[in-house]
């Protein structure tokens, strides 16, 4: 790179340029190049460029960190609720927001990352055309992998860098990238070797590793994507027979959030846990790998089985569900719903977090076409309408749920969740789970928690002590059968199956204090922290 003499090069070009009376261009085009050449913008990013280069080469500039953006975004976050603490708060808060401290920090990363432009070309000054420029990479071997995956590329039988990991030892080298062909490793020619082949002699090295690399043609920088998705399936690579490293592989959970740093690879993505301070990224099944598999399983599950289970499908194939923080909003609760099987305790739950505060947690009133028994006060316990109203209103789609109970409707619409939440307070709700899709829209961003029933001999042993009262004979009060318990847990399971992408959280029934302790927290956190959410409810 001749980075250094890149003023001297400017200077002696307008020279040359003075001197140059028998080049064929016009004396507009030399006077705007001569002008171009000697104006203080150029000079200024010279110099800028130059510092970089320089400094970038010194270890005593090895900057901190190449993600201060992120730091900022968790900063906001934390500050988000907090600005009331103090006026030096408030001001961080504002002054992060500021579209050029922002800009001065994305290129900060930039700059950190190595990511900036022109390359200057890394060809040496005397080039023979003929001959392929071949690049001495040298890395120290560390208990950190290598970051970077090789394949054989099918035309031509070489040994090329497949992927280089975001933030892995590769990655910060600056030195290796996607497609530089593979000559030597340690001095051992790599021709007609496989990649195991070239594997082994990496492991086998101790102490420094030196490539041989052919660079490859237009070396792509790797920009980080801001991506967040969170996973609606667990992930191991060690059994993942297909992902082209298991030791690349990252490992998560159903539910964990996880940055996606780069989707450049149609099956194979980089992605980094969200909140891991490890800045290197691992590699996961894209969303359409994923779906491709689950769809697969599916067939073949339905194979096995017969059409006894059809019911039982899932129209929607939940993979990765692209999220962003929702910050509290002052004044706009969201509505919490409660999902379950019946008679797991969600009416018993709901009633005790309004007992908190009558004031502030409300629940719709429903809608019913029975007749007003005498006593009854309309908008009380039920909004009384005409059947053909109720009817009507239905069809419109007005109702998140309703159903026909001894030749009545009843039902709960979805503008009396909107007035509740229009009003200041926060909506409780504990719906049939099919209302589910209704209710999780981007204007009423529920909060969804999923009220599951411990195992069997737990449910039967917490209900029985507390004398619990089974939901499913309206007309008796006794306690629950052991054939209801079983229905309460297989409900569970399919309400799982179906629903569980949808969940935000997942409270378990057992001991009822306990529970109700965690529908409390859950509450408050709503109030005080940003959470995830889809991303199209945030933009
Ligand atoms: N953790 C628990 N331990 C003991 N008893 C419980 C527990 N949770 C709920 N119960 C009791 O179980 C019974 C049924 O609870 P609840 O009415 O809340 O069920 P539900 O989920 O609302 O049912 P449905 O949807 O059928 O109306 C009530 O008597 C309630 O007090």
């Amino acid at each position: 790179m001749c980075t250094f003499s890149f003023c001297s090069a400017l200077s002696r070009l307008l020279t040359s340029l003075q001197q140059a009376n028998e080049l064929p261009s016009t004396d507009e085009e030399l006077g705007f190049l001569s002008d171009l050449l000697q104006s203080k913008e150029l000079h200024a990013l010279v110099n800028v460029h130059n510092k970089i280069i320089t400094n970038g080469a010194s270890d005593k500039f090895f900057p901190m960190l190449s993600t201060s953006v992120n730091v900022m975004y968790d900063v906001l976050e934390v500050i988000a609720v907090r600005t009331h603490i103090s006026d030096d708060c408030k001001e961080l808060f504002y002054l992060l927001q500021k579209p050029h401290v922002q800009g001065l920090l994305c290129a900060h990363d930039a700059v950190a990352q190595k990511d900036y432009y022109p390359h200057l070309p890394e060809i040496p000054i005397e080039v023979d055309e003929d001959e392929e420029t071949i690049k001495i990479v040298q890395l120290v071997k560390s208990n950190e992998p290598l970051g970077a995956t090789i394949k054989t590329e099918e035309t031509s039988g070489k040994i090329v860098i497949a992927r280089v990991m975001h933030g892995g030892a590769a990655d910060r080298s600056g030195l290796i990238h996607v497609g530089d062909e593979v000559v030597e490793v340690n001095g051992i020619n790599v021709e007609g070797k496989t990649p195991a082949d070239v594997l082994s002699i990496l492991q086998n090295s101790e102490g420094t590793i030196t490539f041989k690399l052919v660079p490859a043609n237009g070396k792509s920088t790797i920009r980080e994507s801001r991506v967040r998705v969170r996973a609606h399936f667990d992930y191991a690579a060690i059994s993942d027979p297909y992902i082209p490293c298991k030791e690349a592989g990252l490992d998560f959970c159903k539910g964990e959030v996880l940055h996606i740093v780069s989707q450049d690879d149609a099956y194979w993505w980089q992605a980094r846990k969200e909140g891991d301070r490890n800045m290197r990224a691992g590699l996961i099944p894209s969303r359409a790998l994923q779906e491709r598999r689950i769809i697969l399983e599916r067939t073949f599950d339905k194979d096995k089985e017969n059409a006894e289970n059809d019911d039982f499908d899932r129209e929607h194939i939940a993979t990765y569900e692209e999220v962003a923080k929702l910050y509290p909003r002052p004044g706009i609760y969201r509505p919490i719903v409660l999902i379950g099987s019946p008679g797991v305790g969600r009416n018993e739950l709901k009633r005790r977090l309004i007992d908190t505060d009558p004031e502030k947690y409300k629940t719709p009133i429903p809608y019913t076409s029975r007749a007003m028994k005498p006593g009854e006060v309309n908008a009380k316990e039920y909004f009384f309408v005409t059947r053909e109203q109720m009817e009507e209103d239905i069809e419109a789609g007005k109702f998140i749920e309703f159903g026909e109970y001894k030749g009545n409707l009843y039902g709960t619409s979805a503008d009396s969740v909107k007035s509740i939440v229009n009003s200041g307070h926060v909506c409780i709700l504990n719906p049939h789970y099919q209302a589910l899709k209704m209710l999780r829209t981007p204007q009423l961003k529920p909060y969804i928690i999923y009220i599951k029933p411990p195992p069997l001999d737990v449910l039967k042993q917490t209900r029985t002590a507390l004398n619990a009262k089974s939901t499913f004979d309206v007309n008796s009060s006794r306690g629950f059968t052991d054939e209801e318990f079983s229905d309460m847990i297989k409900s569970a399971e399919r309400i799982e199956f179906l629903y569980e992408h949808l969940f935000d959280e997942q409270i378990i029934n057992a001991d009822l204090a306990l529970a109700f302790g965690q529908l409390l927290a859950s509450a408050n956190r709503l109030e005080t922290e940003p959470l995830w959410v889809p991303a199209s409810w945030v933009q």
